[in-house]
């Protein structure tokens, strides 16, 4: 790939929109996005933008080809990445949550959800001994459908949950929308960062 003066990695879907907001509102000079799902770059040495899957924002980062991102808590819970996370940008609000049916409230045997590190680690601490299954979307449907006795998936408004008919038995961490950065780049790419994380942290106050 051609060398950009920046390049950063944001996640298509629900967060995309208002993302890419917060960067271009703190002065950063982002390629316009008119052909969503490709590799997106303005001028030769300028900031290029990588339209990414969720979960795949943490290992660009982390792996240097983008020097910055941005991404959901609940996804770096799960990620195991060492990224330096300097700014709360405070949008999608969402929360991890345990989910059973009403109930239910025998041991976890089995636990299914989208967060399996996440998941397998909250096992740990809790010397739960159950299976853990990862699914990829509608994960509520898990516990409908009895695959799972417990599902560990994102919770906003709960209208999904009751629809399902399901209970949130307890929150298990709240997430919004974080700021990530290599941390070769925040060194190398010093200038140009650390004004960046600067006015983002200001934008981002309540
Ligand atoms: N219902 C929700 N309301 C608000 N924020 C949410 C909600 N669901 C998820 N989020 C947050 O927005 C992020 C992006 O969610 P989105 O639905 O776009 O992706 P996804 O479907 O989970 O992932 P992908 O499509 O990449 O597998 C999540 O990681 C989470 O931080
Ligand atoms: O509490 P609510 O406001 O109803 O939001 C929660 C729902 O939103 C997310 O699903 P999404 O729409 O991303 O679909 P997915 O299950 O395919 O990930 C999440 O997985 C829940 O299902």
């Amino acid at each position: 790939m051609k060398r950009f003066r920046l390049t950063v990695a944001l996640p298509k879907g629900r967060i995309f929109q208002e993302a890419y907001e917060a960067l271009k509102r703190a002065g950063l000079p982002l390629p316009p996005v008119e052909n969503a799902r490709a590799l997106l770059h303005g001028e030769e040495g300028g900031v290029a933008l990588l339209e990414l899957r969720n979960k795949d924002v943490p290992v660009y980062v982390d792996l240097g080809i983008a020097e910055i991102g941005v991404v959901g808590k609940d996804v770096l819970l799960d990620s195991g990445r060492d990224l330096y996370e300097p700014v709360d940008l405070g949008f999608g609000a969402c929360r991890l949550s345990l989910i059973r049916r009403p109930g239910d409230t025998g041991p976890i045997r089995r636990i299914a959800t989208k967060y399996p590190n996440f998941t397998a680690r909250l096992l740990k601490e809790r010397g739960w001994a159950a299976d853990v299954v990862e699914l990829s979307g509608n994960i509520e449907l898990a516990a409908v459908t009895g695959l799972a006795d417990a599902v560990v998936d994102v919770v906003q408004t709960g209208a999904t949950l009751r629809a399902a008919g399901l209970v949130e038995v307890e929150v298990l961490a709240h997430s919004t929308a974080r700021l990530v950065v290599n941390r070769q780049a925040l060194k190398l790419k010093r200038d140009l960062l650390k004004p960046l994380i600067a006015r983002l942290r200001e934008l981002a106050q309540p």
